[in-house]
Order: C-alpha cells, then sequence, then structure tokens
C-alpha cells in the first residue's frame, strides 16, 4: 500500500471568439511546463498580449492591483492538443490500473472552460478525447499481454439534478432509467441495475462512448453554446487473470473512472432561467460538495483522528469516494481560460487544483479469488474445450505435414517448375477453360477482370518438364495442357474450369478446396492399390518367365481425364516383355508422380484463396 498525491494538470485553452472580441487582457501566463502566473503584474509578465490589465470602467480607466500569483502543478498544458493532455495525465494512470489499483481521471472547471472538448474531443472535427484515447491504450495493452485473458467492461452514467442516469440503456418514454446508488462493503461504492457493455476493440469502444454521449443532457446557454448540464462518468473495468487460471482464479479486478464534470456557473453569466436555472444550481451545489471534500482530505488528521469528510452530501461525492479518499490513484484535468473575462472561475479553478495536491490517495492492488457462477463454468470448460481442440487440430497437421516431409523423395527442380506454372493456371482456374484451344480463346467473350488475366498468364508459356511426363506429353499439346489434364482430374477446381466446356457437366461438389472431390480421391486411391496388386501379380510373371502385359497407371489417368471433361483421349502403354524392366521403372516413376501430382494440386489449391485476390488486383 502506498499513498501518492493527486496528479494534477492544468489545461489552458486558447481564446475564444467572444473572449477575443472583448478584448480582455489574458491573465494567465504559462512560465514553465509545471508553473503558471496568475494575473502577474505587466513587468513580470511577457505573455502575447502584454498589455496593462485595467478594470474596465466606461467613465474612467482604474489601474488596480495584480494578483499575481504563481502556481505549481504536476503539468501546464498550453496550446496542446488531446494527445498531449492524455499523455500527461490519464496515461500515467494506466500502468497502475493495469496493476489491479482502480484509478480516476475527472476534468475540472467552470462552464466553457473546455472540459468536454478535453474529455469527449470533438467527434464532427475527427479530435479524439482523453477517454477514447484511454481506451485505445487499453485495447493496445490487451493485445500486447498474450499471456494474460483480460475482459473490459464499460458503464456509462451522467448525474442530472442529481439523478443517476444510465446513459446505456435505452431511454423509456423518452426519459433516461434512473439508478439507485448504493454503499457495499467489500465492492465500495455500487450503482444498482447499471447497464455493463463487455467490448472487444477500441472501435467498439468509440461507438459506446458515442452512443452513451447522444443521451447525455446538453443545452446551450450564454456562455457555452453546448453546455452539459451533468456530470457524466464512463466507467471501465478490467479483469485480467492468467491464461491458463484454473476455474477457480486469483483475478486482478480494477476500474478506471473517466468522469467529465459539468461547469461551475454563475447566473449572471449564463443568463439560464427555469429548468436551466435549477440544472446550474444542481451543478454548484454538487461541485461545493466536491470542494468541502477536497477542503477536508487536505486537512492532516487531528488528535490522531481524521476529518470528517461530507461525501454524502451529493451524488457526485459518494461516487467519487474512493476515487478522492479511497484506495485509488487519481488525476485531476483543470481546465481554465486564459482571458480576463473569466477571472473569478479561473482563480476559483485554480484554487480548488492547489488544494486537490495536497490529497494524498492510498492505492492497492485489488486481487479478488473469483468464485465463478455455473454459468460461467460452462463458458470457461467451453472455451477451453474449443482452445484444445484448435490445438488438437494444429498437432494432427503438423503431424500430417511431417510425415509427408520425411516421406516424400526430394523434389527435382523441373517438378517444381510444373507446379509454379500449374498454380498460376490453378489461380485463373476460371479462365483456363479459354486457354485450351485457339478457338476458344477467341470465341469466348471477355468478362470482367478476363483480359487483365490472360495478359498475366500466358498459358501456351513452355515449361520444362524434361522427364516427368515424358509418356503424356503428346506433340500436340504443350506440357502444361498436359500437367492440367493430369491435376484437373484430382483438383476439383480444375474440373470445373474443364467441364465448362461444351459437351461436359461439372461435378455437383466442384468447389475450390480440396475436401469435395473427397470420393473421388478414394476411387484413384483404391484404382492404384489394385494398379499396384496387378503389378505385383506381372511382375511375379515375368520372373516365373511368362509375358507379362502391363496398363500403366495411364488407363487410371485416362479414366479420370475422361471423367473430368477433357477431349483428348487417354493414353495407354503397353509393354511387352524385352521392354520389361523399363516398363516396371517407368510405371513404379508414373505411380510416385501421380502421388506427387495429388500432393502438389493438394498444395496448389490451399495457395489458391491467397493468390487469387492478388493476381486479380484486388
Ligand atoms: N483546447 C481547446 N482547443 C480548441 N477549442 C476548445 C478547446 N477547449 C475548448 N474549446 C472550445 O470551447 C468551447 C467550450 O468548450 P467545452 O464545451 O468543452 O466546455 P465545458 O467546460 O465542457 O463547458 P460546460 O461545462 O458548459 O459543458 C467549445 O466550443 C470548444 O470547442
Amino acid at each position: 500500500m502506498s499513498a501518492s498525491n493527486v496528479v494534477i494538470a492544468v489545461r489552458i485553452r486558447p481564446e475564444s471568439k467572444i473572449e477575443r472580441e472583448k478584448k480582455h487582457p489574458r491573465i494567465i501566463s504559462r512560465v514553465s511546463e509545471d508553473m503558471l502566473f496568475f494575473d502577474p503584474e505587466p513587468s513580470s509578465y511577457h505573455g502575447a498580449n502584454n498589455v496593462v490589465a485595467m478594470v474596465q470602467s466606461k467613465r474612467c480607466p482604474v489601474r488596480r492591483r495584480y494578483k499575481n500569483l504563481s502556481f505549481q502543478f504536476d503539468s501546464v498544458l498550453e496550446n496542446a492538443t488531446n494527445e498531449h493532455v492524455f499523455k500527461a495525465t490519464a496515461e500515467k494512470m494506466l500502468d497502475p490500473v493495469f496493476d489491479g489499483i482502480n484509478a480516476t481521471v475527472f476534468a475540472y472547471g467552470a462552464t466553457g472552460a473546455g472540459k468536454t472538448f478535453t474529455m469527449m474531443g470533438e467527434p464532427n472535427h475527427n479530435i479524439q478525447g482523453v477517454m477514447m484515447l484511454t481506451m485505445r491504450d487499453v485495447f493496445r495493452r490487451k493485445q500486447e499481454a498474450t499471456d494474460k485473458r483480460i475482459k473490459v467492461v464499460v458503464s456509462y452514467i451522467e448525474i442530472y439534478n442529481e439523478q443517476i442516469h444510465d446513459l446505456l440503456a435505452p431511454p423509456v418514454k423518452g426519459k433516461a432509467r434512473v439508478l439507485d446508488l448504493r454503499e457495499d462493503r467489500t465492492r465500495g461504492m455500487v450503482i444498482a441495475g447499471l447497464s455493463e457493455e463487455v467490448l472487444d476493440s477500441a472501435d467498439d469502444a468509440l461507438s459506446i462512448i458515442a452512443r452513451g454521449t447522444a443521451n447525455r443532457t446538453q443545452f446551450a446557454t450564454a456562455a457555452n453554446m453546448q453546455s452539459s448540464r451533468s456530470h457524466a462518468v464512463f466507467q471501465v473495468r478490467i479483469e485480467q487473470c492468467d491464461s491458463t487460471a484454473a476455474i477457480t482464479e486469483p483475478m486482478l479486478v480494477s476500474k478506471l473512472s473517466l468522469i467529465d464534470l459539468a461547469g461551475s456557473e454563475r447566473a449572471c453569466r449564463t443568463q439560464n432561467k427555469g429548468t436551466r436555472l435549477v440544472e446550474g444550481a444542481a451543478i454548484n451545489k454538487s461541485l461545493l460538495a466536491l470542494g468541502n471534500c477536497i477542503n477536508a482530505l487536505c486537512h492532516p488528521p487531528a488528535n490522531g483522528r481524521r476529518q470528517f469528510v461530507p461525501y454524502r452530501n451529493s451524488k457526485l461525492t459518494r461516487l467519487l469516494k474512493d476515487s478522492l479518499g479511497g484506495s485509488c490513484r487519481t488525476c485531476m484535468i483543470a481546465n481554465i481560460s486564459p482571458s480576463g473575462y473569466n477571472y473569478e472561475d479561473t482563480l476559483n479553478t485554480l484554487n480548488y487544483a492547489n488544494r486537490a495536491k495536497e490529497i494524498k490517495t492510498t492505492a492497492t492492488r485489488n486481487i479478488v479469488t473469483v468464485k465463478h457462477s455455473a454459468v460461467e463454468h460452462q463458458r470457461i470448460i467451453k472455451d477451453l474445450q474449443l482452445e484444445v481442440m484448435r490445438l488438437k487440430g494444429t498437432i494432427a497437421e503438423l503431424r500430417e505435414e511431417n510425415a509427408r516431409l520425411r516421406a516424400a523423395p526430394p523434389v527435382p527442380l523441373e517438378t517444381k517448375r510444373v507446379c509454379m506454372d500449374e498454380t498460376e493456371v490453378e489461380e485463373d482456374a476460371d479462365v483456363s477453360m479459354f486457354s485450351h484451344t485457339s478457338e476458344l480463346k477467341e470465341d469466348t467473350p471477355a468478362r470482367g477482370p478476363m483480359p487483365a488475366m490472360r495478359r498475366q498468364v500466358p498459358h501456351t508459356r513452355p515449361v520444362t518438364v524434361g522427364a516427368v511426363l515424358p509418356s503424356v506429353v503428346s506433340k500436340t499439346e504443350t506440357p502444361a495442357m498436359a500437367v492440367r489434364a493430369r491435376v484437373g482430374a484430382a483438383r476439383p477446381s480444375t474440373s470445373v474450369a474443364m467441364a465448362s466446356q461444351p459437351g461436359t457437366e461439372a461435378p455437383k461438389s466442384a468447389g475450390r478446396g480440396h475436401r469435395g472431390n473427397q470420393t473421388e480421391l478414394d476411387a484413384r486411391k483404391k484404382k492404384l492399390a489394385e494398379y499396384l496388386e496387378r503389378k505385383k501379380q506381372a511382375k511375379k510373371q515375368a520372373q516365373n518367365g511368362g509375358q507379362g502385359t502391363l496398363r500403366s497407371s495411364r488407363t487410371a489417368l485416362g479414366e479420370n481425364t475422361r471423367r473430368a471433361g477433357s477431349t483428348r483421349s487417354a493414353k495407354s502403354v503397353r509393354f511387352t516383355d524385352n521392354s520389361k524392366e523399363n516398363a516396371v521403372n517407368g510405371t513404379t516413376r508414373a505411380v510416385k508422380l501421380d502421388l506427387k501430382l495429388d500432393e502438389l494440386s493438394k498444395n496448389v489449391a490451399g495457395l489458391r484463396p491467397r493468390a487469387l485476390p492478388r493476381r486479380m488486383g484486388l
């Protein structure tokens, strides 16, 4: 348990149009990264508008005394972007939050001082606020922590006229749902019946924040065209445990509260009447209660007893009880205007922030041993089962791959080239049917991306087949065509392409993957086994001096080729006994090639989904 001060950052917004028009002197001079002067004497002030401050009076301008106060905070930000503000404030809270410590960041200041701009940004102008920037960082950290299971749960409420409204629940009859605040011994302040959303990404957070903010009460006043009439509290709960944790597991649960307070306002400035005036009174009352709590917390304990802190005076202070006096890291962003037009408001804010500097909070890690509900248990078991299944699948694939690699003879260079060529043909399988005959190429009307593809893939490109397929390459067909015929027999996508030729029919199961053609493959395997059996018999006969006649595996191939719709005739090779040895060798080689091509065609089919978009220029 460690005590730490509240982090205070002061943000000075640029002068507004009205402030520039009224030509009030600047009353803020930022002298360093952590120091500013309030209402400095001109001699000590070298700001942009270095003019002698006067009390504005129509009759005679009277010289007045300068307050000449200096304030020191953790950071003083001027001309800063929201990203700078985030880095100086909320980002510092994220390390403790991911360490299981609660944290609160709140924007404080008078109406129109820039609190909402700081916390919410301006989505219409693509400016993100501290809330969204924080959520981005939360999800970045979540993604990096691969060894942890992290759950991000958010809620969004507003305190309007001392009522708590759920901003994420759909309004009932146009009215926001009103919730109760309760104190729980273990969990601290709890809002009963609050809607919570589990988020998976920063984009989810963006839409949730936008949804909640749209439900927030905002109206125009004379001081601010879009004045927030309520305090908005966006709460992020982060639950972390080891990715391998057991069912009852110690869990780090921390809460990060991001708060956009409503601004204190003076009725003379806002010119509020009726409902707006009532709202203003409620806002001021709750901010006064907050000021009283801060005062009490700053006083050191007297006679060993801690000062009484009047948290119960408003909903806001009850909600912030943990953030100010409990186990929490707290950061306050004090928003001020640099113009003398807001002299009193700015001085009040600086005094407030200066007092809050004294508050010391103690931070402890929230480690809970979670006893999951039955439903939660089931969910965890299901998750783990899915994970086990996924891992088993990966292991099986890797084993298969390993066995295949061990069993396969080294692939000759020529075979590889054929394979690459076929990969490209396969990538464009939809157009491969046009490449078989020249008249088809000419007759077929160009569809979609066809011409570009034809340019990219010269289907009649010479292919070195060498010793790989001497028996199947006829004089009239190119080696690539021969290979295509062979691979096509085992590959569904090519079957589709070939079956699309006149007079042929595409198999129903034809698809891009290999699975649809499983039956066909099985049939081929069976045929291959039969063939091997016959070969064995023939060999035996040859050894016995008889004449062996072998039909090469080309017969099986021929059948497949015919089935796939090729107009070419299957080739069968007859061997006589004086070429017995050659025949056996050639056949063995052919069988091996058959298997090899099967494998390659599998690989090609596997490559296809990735390769196609690239080649189509998508
Ligand atoms: N840092 C800044 N840079 C540019 N414009 C700003 C900045 N801060 C505030 N503004 C502008 O000042 C105006 C008032 O800001 P904002 O609504 O954030 O004030 P607020 O403190 O939230 O007021 P309220 O308490 O009434 O809601 C807005 O038009 C906003 O665009």
